[in-house]
């Protein structure tokens, strides 16, 4: 790395001994200094060197605040008590907070107190640090927040004003804080009222529901505003300028999972704070050219939408509710047919099943996102293309389509492990009928290092499009699926009567949300705009980006 000019270094105090603090503008570091003399030849003294060097990078400093020189300080509401010798020789204090890495993804905040002789030097060694700070422009500054008091195990609020707002303040960031009360409240809040110039992102503290209002709130909003029409799966969407940032307080806490590779609120907190950013691709769902939703993990039929609509019943249950679920919907073994239609990404870097993992600043989402976000119009799109696209028929226990990994802590690989953050593709799973010994063999893979796709009944397909017909397909005025799922299910099974049939019908299981088509058409979504420089590329690549990278 190019060497950096110093913009201050000075002998400082740090826990009763004497070190070396330098600053340039990309780190700050400390190294000790011994008091005591080392003898070398020609009975000169020198001071001499010991111990490691510390250092901490400018764009992980969370904040610098000078200490009152009394010998107990107020600071921060809590009283602390001054090392007796720095109070007499190093009267002058400043304490940097800044990110420490933890164990497995987690950061934490750290503080470290320099001691100085002089008032004057303490001063210019805080103001410094702070211009620092203040230069870092990707850093949000006022933030509007939303929490779900309702989520996982109903700790939202606790989560946010014990875990995250100390973080916030002490990072001076302002905050306007929404507690919903009730189902869409943010979603709605954000594409109609929320005065969204106001901030440089929001946030929601909840899980991939809450996210998912977030994304479907700040999209509509943008494409309402720039006159999108987002009926038209070919209409290109106008990225959102927000970010959004997650604090993980759901059930699954997916997005969170798959992006920073913990969920953990202090975690995701400290990257907010320090501006991080990650570009996420998102599918439209549509029904006969009308859009349904978004979704930007698991799209899910058969066994995620079964897991899902059983689940949903239970909420009392808290995150248990999905193993409860996941084993009742694992006993009745229900497969659906139907025919999948899918556009293969040929074009791309990277498979399904290679051994390469989404980090932050992944190349083949770099890669492949370009491909997919320029300003050209794709041949697939083209009305008369009609190779390409490949159909399977059959019984499927589920469909899957991963856009990202969908790791969680119960699958802390995920449904699709090397799938990527923001390379415009999904991972379309194929899980043919199969006895339950086989479904549950496969299942547990997802726990273990055995590749989950390595089975006869498993296919894998990285896709840009896809579409599912159930076979049993009625009119296209299927609107009240659940009715016409149990009418049609006690049709087929009076025409079988000694069969243990399974119904015509699953749910999809968007995100965590159930849609009410079975017939849908997906894509992924493509944004508007020419591609001008490595920032501009982040968020035109997937019109939605998330205060969270993952691999650091
Ligand atoms: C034997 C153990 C096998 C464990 C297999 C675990 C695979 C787990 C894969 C999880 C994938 C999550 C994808 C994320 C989806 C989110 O957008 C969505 C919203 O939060 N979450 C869910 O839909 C929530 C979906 C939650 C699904 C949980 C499924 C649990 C299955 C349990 C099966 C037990 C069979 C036991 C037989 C003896
Ligand atoms: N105040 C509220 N009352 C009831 N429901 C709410 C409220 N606020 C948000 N919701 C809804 O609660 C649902 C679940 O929220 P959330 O995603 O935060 O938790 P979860 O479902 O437990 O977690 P996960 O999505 O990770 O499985 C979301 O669909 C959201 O729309
Ligand atoms: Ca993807």
């Amino acid at each position: 790395m190019e060497k950096q000019p110093r913009l201050l270094a000075s002998q400082l105090l740090l826990k009763n001994s004497l070190f070396e603090v330098s600053l340039n503008r990309v780190l700050l570091t400390w190294k000790e200094i011994a008091t005591k003399k080392k003898r070398v030849s020609g009975g000169i003294h020198h001071p001499f060197k010991v111990g490691t060097s510390h250092g901490v990078s400018v764009s992980e400093i969370l904040a610098v605040r000078e200490l009152d020189v009394d010998s107990e300080t107020k600071d921060d509401g809590r009283w602390q008590k001054m090392p007796q010798k720095s109070t007499e020789a190093y009267p002058y204090a400043f304490t940097v907070s800044y990110v420490e890495r933890a164990w497995q993804h987690r950061w934490r905040c750290s503080d470290v107190t320099f001691h100085c002789l002089e008032g004057a030097l303490c001063q210019q060694w805080v103001q410094t640090i702070r211009e620092q700070l203040t230069a870092l422009t990707s850093r949000p500054k006022h933030l509007l927040v939303y929490i779900n008091p309702y989520g996982g195990k109903q700790q939202g609020e606790r989560i946010y004003e014990q875990k995250v707002a100390p973080l916030f303040t002490l990072a001076s960031i302002s905050t306007h804080v929404i507690v919903t009360e009730h189902a869409n409240h943010a979603r709605d809040h954000l594409r109609t009222e929320a005065e969204l110039k106001k901030y440089d992102g929001v946030v929601c503290v909840g899980g991939d529901g809450m996210f998912s209002e977030m994304v479907h709130g700040l999209v509509s909003r943008t494409q309402r505003d720039n006159g999108v029409d987002q009926n038209s799966p070919e209409e290109k969407l106008v990225p959102c300028t927000l970010r959004i940032g997650i604090i993980p307080a759901g059930s699954t806490d997916c997005i969170c999972y798959a992006t920073v590779g913990i969920n953990d609120p202090v975690t995701s907190a400290l990257h907010i704070i320090v501006g991080d950013a990650q570009p996420m691709d998102v599918c439209s769902v549509h029904h006969n050219n009308t859009f349904l939703r978004y979704s930007v993990s698991l799209l899910g039929y058969g066994f995620y939408g079964d897991v899902l609509a059983d689940s949903e019943r239970k909420r009392w249950m808290g995150p248990a509710r999905y193993d409860f679920s996941g084993f009742k919907t694992f006993l009745t073994h229900h497969y659906y047919e139907g025919t999948v239609s899918f556009l293969p990404a040929t074009d791309i870097l990277g498979t399904p099943r290679d051994k390469t993992r989404c980090r932050a600043g992944c190349f083949i989402c770099q890669h492949n996102g370009q491909l997919y976000s320029e300003d050209h119009q794709p041949l697939f799109l083209l009305p008369e293309y009609k190779g390409g696209w490949r159909v399977i028929r059959g019984k499927f226990l589920a469909i899957n389509a991963a856009s990202m990994s969908c790791a969680c802590p119960r699958s802390p690989k995920g449904l699709s492990p090397a799938a990527h953050l923001a390379d415009g593709t999904t991972d379309l799973i194929l899980v043919r009928k199969c006895s339950r010994f086989n479904f549950l063999r496969h299942l547990l893979r997802h726990t273990s290092k055995y590749d989950q796709f390595d089975m006869n009944f498993v296919e894998v397909h990285r896709v840009r499009r896809f579409r599912f017909t159930p076979r049993y397909c009625q009119s296209d005025s299927e609107l009240d699926l659940r009715e016409n799922g149990k009418r049609l299910f006690s049709q087929i099974c009076r025409d079988h009567p000694a069969c243990s049939c399974s119904p015509a019908y699953s749910s999809w299981n968007c995100d965590g949300e159930i849609l009410p088509h079975a017939a849908i058409e997906v894509g992924l979504v493509r944004i508007k705009g020419k591609i001008l420089d490595e920032n501009l590329l982040q968020s035109a690549q997937t019109g939605v980006k998330v205060h969270l990278p993952f691999g650091q």
